[in-house]
């Protein structure tokens, strides 16, 4: 078996799964950058996939601090400033979030063969219910979800807070790293993951630089593209793999 950079890995037993939320389960991640190209646009200044790069995955105020500091304009507009400034456009966009393609195919398919699966996310809790409303029927597969505002999740990604509390909440208690796989779309959700002690599949926007793909134990273009068989787990019945 090969990554897509062609070196032969060796896959771990896989037991249990823990998913990404945002750009990973849900088409979110475009809502943060559109609104994010707005604000920064009055400063007379572009978002870029760099700056998106080091945001992504990340709690709220974590992900705030880094805007207004990379892109120069915190003598101007605080973090704290920058998230009042965002809310009121993300709040009209959330309840319009979309899931991602093969996103319900695979957590269906998992909570049907009776694989545990539960969300480890950045996000906090009004803005999970806000983006989750209209996808209550995959988001109740779930054994549990661990969001970013959760006590336990002292730092957001890359710290392995929120997938080690994830681990421990499963049915039966703690569960071995080492047999979660994680499903993460942004760099620091990958080395979160990798902190953690767990297998990590990467489904990455085409946008984001190609050095952020190394670390992940396989990439690919789609969740659609995800073979369980390759992970030990139970395979689709739909298409035979
Ligand atoms: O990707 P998630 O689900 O950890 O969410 C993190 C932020 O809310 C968005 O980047
Ligand atoms: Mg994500």
């Amino acid at each position: 078996m090969a990554n897509y950079s062609g070196v032969v890995c060796v896959r771990r037993q896989i037991s249990h799964v823990i998913f990404d939320m945002d750009g990973l389960l849900l088409d979110t991640e475009k809502f943060y950058t559109q609104v994010q190209e707005i604000i920064l646009s009055r400063y007379n200044k572009t978002f870029d996939w760099t700056l998106k790069a080091k945001m992504m995955g990340k709690k709220a105020i974590e992900s705030a601090r880094i805007f207004v500091q990379e892109s120069g304009i915190s003598d101007s507009l605080s973090p704290e400033q920058f998230l009042v400034e965002r809310e009121d456009m993300l709040q009209s966009l959330f309840p319009t979030s979309e899931l991602m393609p093969g996103a319900s195919r695979l957590v269906s398919h998992l909570h049907a063969k009776g694989v545990p699966i539960c969300v480890a996310t950045g996000s906090h809790r009004r803005h999970f219910e806000l983006k989750t409303q209209r996808h209550h029927e995959i988001f109740s597969l779930m054994h549990h979800v661990v969001l970013g505002d959760d006590p336990e999740v002292k730092q957001g990604k890359p710290s392995p807070d929120g997938f080690l509390a994830a681990s421990k909440r499963f049915e039966g208690g703690q569960v071995d790293p080492s047999n979660i796989l994680v499903f993460e779309d942004s760099p620091s959700g990958v080395l979160a993951a990798k902190n953690a002690g767990m297998s990590v599949v990467m489904v990455p926007d085409p946008r984001l630089d190609k050095s952020f793909l190394d670390a992940a134990d396989q990439v690919l273009n789609s969740l659609l593209d995800f073979n369980p068989s390759e992970w030990g787990l139970p395979a689709f019945e739909d298409n035979g793999n």
